[in-house]
C-alpha cells in the first residue's frame, strides 16, 4: 500500500528524516509514534504527496511519486490533520461540509446533487451525529468537528486513511468516543496510519507502530515487538512500564 525507501528529507542545514525505510501492506494498521519534531507530520506530507524527499522514494498503491499524478493518488488517501480542518468554514452547515469530501473541495459554489447531500447524511450517522447536520460547524465541540471531520474523509471511501494526532485537546469521553470510530474502520477496507505521541491511543485495530526519533525510526514492527519499555525509554526519554488491558497497551512511569 506505501512503500519509503531510503527516504532523507533535508531543509537548510536540518537533516529532518534520515534513512526511513517503511512498508505498509494491505490489512495492516499503522501507528507512527514519537516526541513533539521528531519528524512524524513531514512522513505524513511525504505519504500524501505534500512534500518530496531529497533522496529515496514514495510508492503509493502502486504509484511512485515523482512519476505519477500524485493529484489522482490523493483521490484514494483520507487525510485527518488540524491544518486541513482551518482551511474549512466555521459558518458553513455541517452536511455540507461532509459533502464536500466527496470531490476534495474545501467549499460548494453551487448545489450541492442530492445524492451527495444524502450520501453525506450516512456518514453523519456513522458517525453518530446525524442531529448535528445543520449546524454550523462552528458551533460543534472539539470532539464533534472531529467526527466530522472522519465523516468528510470517508466520503470517497479512501483506500488509505491518515490522521495526525486527531485526538489531541479532546475530553477523555470525546477522546474515547472519537478512538472507538476508528477502531470500527477494522470492518473496512481501509489501511489506517495514524500518528501520535499517545501510547493509549493504540486501539485494538492498529497492528503495526513504528516509532521515530529525531528523524530515525529506532523500531517497526508488530505493535507487541515494538512497544517495549526499552524503545520507548529511546523515543521519549523516560522510564516506564507497559501493562496492556483489553488490547491496548497503557504505560506507567517509573
Ligand atoms: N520546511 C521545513 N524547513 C525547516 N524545518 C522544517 C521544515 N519542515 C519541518 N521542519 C522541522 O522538522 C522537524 C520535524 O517536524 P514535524 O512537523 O514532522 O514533527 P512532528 O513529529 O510531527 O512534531 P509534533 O508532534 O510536534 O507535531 C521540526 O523540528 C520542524 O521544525
Amino acid at each position: 500500500m506505501i512503500q519509503l525507501s531510503g527516504i532523507h528529507y533535508i531543509r537548510g542545514e536540518r537533516h529532518i528524516l534520515n534513512d526511513v525505510n517503511l512498508q505498509i501492506e494491505s490489512g495492516q494498521h499503522w501507528v507512527i509514534l514519537g516526541r513533539n519534531g521528531s519528524g512524524k507530520t513531514t512522513l505524513l506530507e511525504l505519504m500524501n504527496g505534500y512534500e518530496f524527499p531529497s533522496r529515496g522514494s514514495v510508492t503509493v498503491l502502486g504509484n511512485r511519486f515523482g512519476q505519477c499524478d500524485v493529484r489522482e493518488v490523493r483521490k484514494k488517501i483520507g487525510y485527518i490533520s488540524q491544518s486541513l480542518f482551518e482551511k474549512l468554514n466555521l459558518s458553513d452547515p455541517v452536511q455540507e461540509v461532509v459533502a464536500t469530501g466527496e470531490y476534495a473541495f474545501l467549499r460548494f459554489y453551487q448545489d450541492i446533487p442530492q445524492e451527495v447531500k444524502d450520501k453525506a447524511f450516512d456518514m453523519l450517522k456513522r458517525v453518530r451525529i446525524p442531529h448535528l447536520a445543520d449546524q454550523p460547524l462552528g458551533s460543534l465541540s472539539q470532539g464533534e468537528r472531529k467526527k466530522v471531520m472522519l465523516a468528510r474523509s470517508l466520503m470517497m471511501m479512501p483506500s488509505i486513511l491518515i490522521l495526525d494526532e486527531p485526538a489531541a485537546g479532546l475530553d477523555l469521553y470525546e477522546r474515547e468516543k472519537f478512538l472507538a470510530d476508528v477502531n470500527e474502520l477494522s470492518q473496512q477496507q481501509i489501511t489506517v496510519v495514524y500518528v501520535t505521541h499517545h501510547i493509549e491511543e493504540i486501539m485494538p485495530l492498529f497492528t503495526h507502530v513504528a516509532i521515530i526519533e529525531q528523524g530515525e525510526l529506532i523500531a517497526s514492527g508488530r505493535k507487541e515487538d515494538v512497544l517495549t519499555p526499552e524503545n520507548l525509554l529511546q523515543a521519549f526519554g523516560v522510564s516506564v512500564s507497559i501493562e496492556w488491558f483489553q488490547e491496548r497497551p497503557w504505560i506507567k512511569v517509573l
